[in-house]
């Protein structure tokens, strides 16, 4: 099964559009162990709630060996628990770099189903991940839109969407050339999706149509001021195609308390299914 149809598939039985992003800050811990337990409980306690989860590989990182370790266990698991790995480490170099790099985060030991990349170098750089994530059965999400409030000095904001539109055009004719559900089964997304911020949802419906058969990973859920409520333009009819996604306001919705992120994680899936006018089983 492809990241696209796990994700539909956990969309469409546990009614969640919620990615959960697993970014656990340092200053917060005692010490790595604390971090690595803390995480592992959000992970586990959460994954009812979860069509995907993204780990932010700059916070694993920023803990060297130690935190590649760590981020090995999440990785194992979450697939343990069914749930797909997207991991946000927003790559992108040269062909020759870009290889190793999708060989090290979609093939490797600390690998992810699928992996958010940065198509700054040209579109022709991002073949190694698309080639490397459709051979695994994976996805790349290529930044079209980020959901900072700076994106607009070379994405484009307000009356000139110009490089963001350009992104997503050359996203959707990259999927054109993918045959969906080719022997497997199909779930009318591609293996190429698209960042666009919960942060600019007078921007959704565009993109959404731009990119009809890219899924949609949407950030600034939450602690950057992305609202639930206002993110029903990025999804298809059926509440699909589009995944919501959340890291502090679940991992640190109170403190440490871990019963504090499942009650956050339950409220951001219940407020989009509210929003979509859908249910969740
Ligand atoms: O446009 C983007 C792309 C990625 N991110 C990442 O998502 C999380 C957001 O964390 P919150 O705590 O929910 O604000 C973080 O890992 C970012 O690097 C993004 O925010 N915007």
């Amino acid at each position: 099964m492809t990241f696209a149809h796990v994700v539909t598939d956990r969309t469409r039985r546990l009614g969640t559009r919620l990615c959960v992003g697993l970014d656990p800050r340092t200053e917060a811990y005692r010490d790595p162990d604390h971090l690595r337990a803390h995480t592992l409980d959000v992970l586990e306690a959460t994954a009812p709630y979860a069509a995907c989860v993204k780990p932010q590989l700059a916070f694993y990182e920023a803990l060297g060996l130690e935190g590649l370790h760590i981020l090995e266990e999440v990785c194992a698991a979450a697939r343990t628990l069914g749930l797909p790995v997207l991991l946000d480490g927003k790559r992108g170099d040269i062909g020759s770099t870009a290889l190793a790099y999708a060989q090290g985060w979609l093939t490797g030991r600390h690998a992810g189903a699928a992996l958010t990349v940065n198509p700054f170098l040209g579109f022709e750089t991002l073949t190694p991940f698309v080639e490397t994530a459709r051979a695994q059965g994976g996805a790349v999400f290529v930044l079209v839109k980020t959901s900072n409030p700076g994106q607009g000095d070379l994405q484009g904001s307000g009356v000139s969407e110009r490089v963001a539109v350009e992104v997503a055009r050359l996203c959707a004719e990259e999927l054109g050339t993918e045959e969906l559900g080719a022997g497997k089964p199909g779930t009318g997304y591609a293996s190429v999706g698209a960042v666009v911020g919960a942060t600019h949802p007078q921007d959704l419906a565009l993109y959404r149509a731009l990119m009809p058969r890219a899924l949609l990973l949407l950030p600034g859920l939450g602690a950057q001021g992305g609202a639930a409520g206002a993110l029903t333009g990025a999804f298809a009819p059926g509440g699909v195609g589009a995944l919501a996604s959340a890291s502090r306001g679940v991992q640190y919705a109170s403190g440490l308390d871990v019963t504090a992120s499942v009650a956050a994680a339950r409220t951001f899936r219940d407020d989009l299914n509210a929003a979509l006018g859908v249910a969740a089983p």
